[in-house]
């Protein structure tokens, strides 16, 4: 589910290299919108992956997904779910899909989620419009088919990812039928994992990139960066492609990895997406190219390294290879991409790190630096995509300490009642003020 850009750089990649793949095929459903799956399914599923960096291009055409499906297609979705030969649903359906409020927990209140529960209660129950709603039906019906249990593989940016769809799935479906929620506990692996592949939305010059390069039109390539990372932590009841012949990691203990790739990549991300579009710049390696946000990465990434344990981790290391994928100044990779959803994203990026610092004594500065940076974003973007935007809008009304109060109670509720982090905050809204730009 969520048949975009990040699943055809990675899932379905890692299938390709797999030694059996042979055996494994991908169905696909998009999220929202039919437009992905329809530019695929006339080419069959087929796309070109081309793999950039500083030297250049490389191209391979990407084979393993075999259906590509509106995902309104609910009813071939569901039959698929229910056949027994499907063992494995992968997520990558963005942070704000899964609907969570600032505890972490479904939010039960969202319209499309109250909608799709209304759906699902109802006896004719279909066509739910959220993937979990889709999930959930699909599930039942493997149930009702006596199909066996299968993985659910969460490859979202989101902490313990595994849990997080486990949450949300299993609260969706004890809302109307308690005994499928004891049958997915009973049957369904929720996987978590930590994925890394920078790739950014593919455009028109890469279309024609492909063209002049491989001789033919693909109307629907992606193109990434040479670095790919997979580690999993979970089973897989009904088997899976060798991922690892493509380098996966499977693992008992996730969460040091886990938060080593969500704090100092994309943690430094969404610094970069805020401080970097309040200083005039639009890619991350234009605005890695400013010293004012270079410090403050760095910075972060003192903070969150300082925070980080586990074993075989070489945070040095990694600090020195995002240097370098960041500055890969080929792919270009939006600011504004990045930007979205922030209050969804800078719960996990920018708030573990600061509850960490102030908890050992610290003054979190440089995570509170993120938060102060996208706060003053919301206040002066046009157009803020984010789940909660109207609450933002309403947020930069007040003035003064009430407005960073309540931006701050959509992050982590318990922050918002901390004093001293809202003066931090607020002493550090100047830090990527420009004369002449936002601020
Ligand atoms: N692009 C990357 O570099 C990257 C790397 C690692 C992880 N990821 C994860 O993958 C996710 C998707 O990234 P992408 O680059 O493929 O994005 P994308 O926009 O190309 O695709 C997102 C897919 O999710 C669906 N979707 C989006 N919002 C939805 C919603 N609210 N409800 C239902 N479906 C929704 C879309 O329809 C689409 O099918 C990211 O949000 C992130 O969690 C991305
Ligand atoms: O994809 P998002 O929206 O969760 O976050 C934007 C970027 O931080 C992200 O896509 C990274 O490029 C990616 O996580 C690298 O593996």
């Amino acid at each position: 589910m969520g048949l975009g850009a990040f699943h055809r750089s990675h899932q379905a990649w890692y299938t390709q290299q797999a030694g059996d793949s042979a055996e494994w095929g991908i169905a696909s459903f998009t999220g929202r919108r039919p437009d992905a799956a329809e530019v695929l399914a006339a080419q069959d599923g087929l796309y070109t992956v081309v793999e950039r960096s500083d030297e250049g291009d490389s191209f391979e055409v990407i084979t393993s997904i075999v259906e590509a499906v509106d995902g309104a297609d609910v009813a071939r979705f569901v039959e698929l779910l229910a056949a027994p030969l499907t063992s494995v649903v992968t997520l990558t359906i963005t942070e704000a899909a899964y609907r969570l409020n600032a505890d972490g927990k479904l939010d039960s209140k969202a319209p499309d989620v109250v909608a799709d529960l209304a759906l699902l209660t109802a006896a004719s129950a279909d066509k739910p419009a959220t993937p979990l709603g889709r999930l959930v039906l699909g599930l039942a019906a493997r149930r009702d088919a006596d199909a066996g249990p299968l993985a659910v593989v969460c490859c979202d940016n989101l902490s313990d990812n595994g849990t997080v769809a486990r949450n949300a799935v299993v609260g969706m479906a004890s809302a109307f039928d308690a005994g499928l929620a004891a049958w997915i506990d009973a049957n369904v692996s929720f996987v978590s994992t930590s994925v890394d592949r920078i790739t950014p939305r593919t455009t028109d010059a890469d279309l024609d990139a492909v063209a002049a390069a491989c001789g033919y039109r693909d109307e629907s390539p992606v193109v990434t960066e040479p670095f790919h990372n997979w580690v999993l932590s979970g089973d897989f009841p009904a088997g899976r492609p060798r991922w690892e012949d493509a380098g996966a990691m499977f693992v008992a203990e996730i969460e040091p990895y886990e938060n080593r790739k969500l704090w100092l990549l994309n943690g430094a991300h969404s610094l970069l997406a805020y401080a970097g579009q309040l200083r005039g710049h639009t890619t991350v390696a234009e605005a890695l190219g400013d010293d004012v946000c270079r410090q403050a990465v760095e910075e972060f990434w003192d903070e969150a390294a300082a925070n980080l344990h586990g074993e075989g981790l070489h945070v040095p290391a990694y600090r020195a290879a995002l240097l370098e994928r960041f500055g890969n100044s080929r792919i270009a990779h939006h600011l504004a991409q990045i930007a979205m959803d922030g209050s969804t994203k800078l719960r996990m990026r920018a708030v573990p790190v600061l509850r960490a610092e102030r908890a050992a004594g610290r003054s979190g500065e440089a995570a509170a630096r993120m938060i102060a940076a996208w706060a003053v974003f919301t206040a002066t973007a046009t157009g803020l995509q984010d789940p909660l935007a109207a609450d933002i809008a309403a947020a930069n009304l007040l003035q003064g300490r009430a407005r960073l109060e309540a931006l701050l109670g959509m992050l982590d509720p318990e922050l918002a009642t901390d004093a001293g982090i809202t003066d931090l905050v607020e002493s550090l809204s100047g830090t990527f003020a420009v004369a002449g730009k936002l601020s």
